[in-house]
């Protein structure tokens, strides 16, 4: 093959560098699944599908920090939620939110996987192997994770260990993530837009629900065409849009609508933050309490909740100097603090035994 000199050279004009990455076979050969994890796993995409296909009465919720940081936070996080779930686990799955991935609205930290220190040194090949040891913690605690699916390889590296999956706002109207949610093994709830289109996540779950042929990589690390089957269990996560919330009667209602003119079943999932929640942590218990009340008036299609919470309330910066960085507090968007999370919970299980018990 002729080879053009540098000074005709007409590809990656932009990219400094290409660094290698273990394989994902070589990253679970070091983090291999226990039996423990492989346990929850299994069993918490199994409720969560029943759940979906109307056979559990139950409601699940999606809680825990907008983003991971400290996996020490992270862990106390994690034991405190395990209790709190086998209390309330007659009428509530609860699902840790184990977000790695953070799509940005221009620039910012992007998440743990992609650089895992916080300082811009972008040790993604680290970033992986502690998200990978992070969700076997979660998973050997007994708590089933769920996280946002936002960079299409990565699920050849930690997919074996979720058991809930989301496509963000930003990212559900694109061919690639519905290609990818098609091949996931977990359930997929699809956000609607920023903009607050609901459509694009509707036809998001009815082209993941096919079977899709595209390019990704396997176990081996080999560029491959991945041939999926189809994911069944797309539903629509409501998180609000254009400044306005979307989990009113009435919106909530017009997404039934839309769901059931695709022929979709009506499953919607409400994110308690985001736009729901102007992106003010303290508010989102009314959201909460609000579609409790719808569920306990009779909903049927409000099939979960997705809490922002964190050990500490709000958020922070990340500082050059992290040990000046307040412990358990969110370093992406603000959540509501433990105690808040709690009742949150206590009070949604006390209102809905009546009606799901
Ligand atoms: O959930 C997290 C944020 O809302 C999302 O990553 C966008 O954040 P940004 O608008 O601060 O970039
Ligand atoms: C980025 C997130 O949400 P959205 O896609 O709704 O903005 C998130 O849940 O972390």
């Amino acid at each position: 093959m002729n080879s053009a000199s540098p000074d005709t050279s007409t590809e990656n004009l932009h990219v400094a560098a290409f660094l290698s990455m273990p394989t994902p076979q070589e990253l679970h050969e070091q983090l291999p699944l226990s039996q423990q994890a492989a346990r929850t796993i299994r069993a918490g995409r199994d409720a969560l599908n029943n759940i979906l296909r109307g056979e559990d009465k139950r409601r699940f919720v999606v809680v825990g920090p907008c983003s991971i940081h400290d996996p020490v936070a992270g862990m106390e996080y994690a034991r405190k939620l395990k209790a709190l779930s086998d209390e309330v686990s007659d009428v509530l799955l609860i699902v840790m939110r184990v977000y790695f991935e953070k799509p940005r609205t221009t620039v910012g930290w992007k998440g743990y996987i992609n650089d895992p220190h916080m300082d811009d040194s972008f040790r993604i090949d680290e970033g992986m192997s502690l998200a990978r040891k992070f969700l076997l913690e979660v998973n050997e605690l007994g708590l089933p994770a769920g996280s946002e699916a936002l960079d299409p390889i990565t699920p050849q590296y930690l997919g074996d260990l979720v058991a809930w999956s989301a496509i963000g706002a930003r990212t559900t109207e694109s061919q690639t993530h519905r290609e990818m949610s098609s091949g996931l093994s977990t359930p997929v709830g699809f956000k609607n837009a920023t903009n607050g289109d609901v459509m694009v996540a509707v036809n998001a779950i009815l082209s993941a629900a096919r079977p899709h042929r595209f390019l990704g990589i396997s176990g081996e690390g080999q560029v491959s065409i991945v041939h999926s089957t189809g994911n069944p269990y797309g539903h629509l996560v409501l998180r609000g849009g254009d400044g306005r919330p979307n989990y009113d009667t009435v919106s909530i209602s017009l997404a039934e609508q839309a769901m059931v003119k695709a022929k979709i079943r009506p499953n919607i999932v409400v994110d308690c933050s985001h736009a729901n929640s102007y992106k003010k942590p303290e508010l989102q218990p009314l959201v909460m309490s609000d579609v409790v009340s719808q569920i306990v008036a009779g909903n049927r299609s409000i099939v979960g909740v997705m809490i922002e919470s964190n050990l500490v309330a709000g958020n922070q910066p990340i500082q050059a100097d992290q040990s000046k960085m307040i412990y358990g507090c969110s370093v992406t968007d603000g959540c509501v603090d433990w105690e808040t999370t709690e009742a949150m919970l206590r009070d949604a299980a006390r209102r809905l035994r009546p009606v799901l018990g």
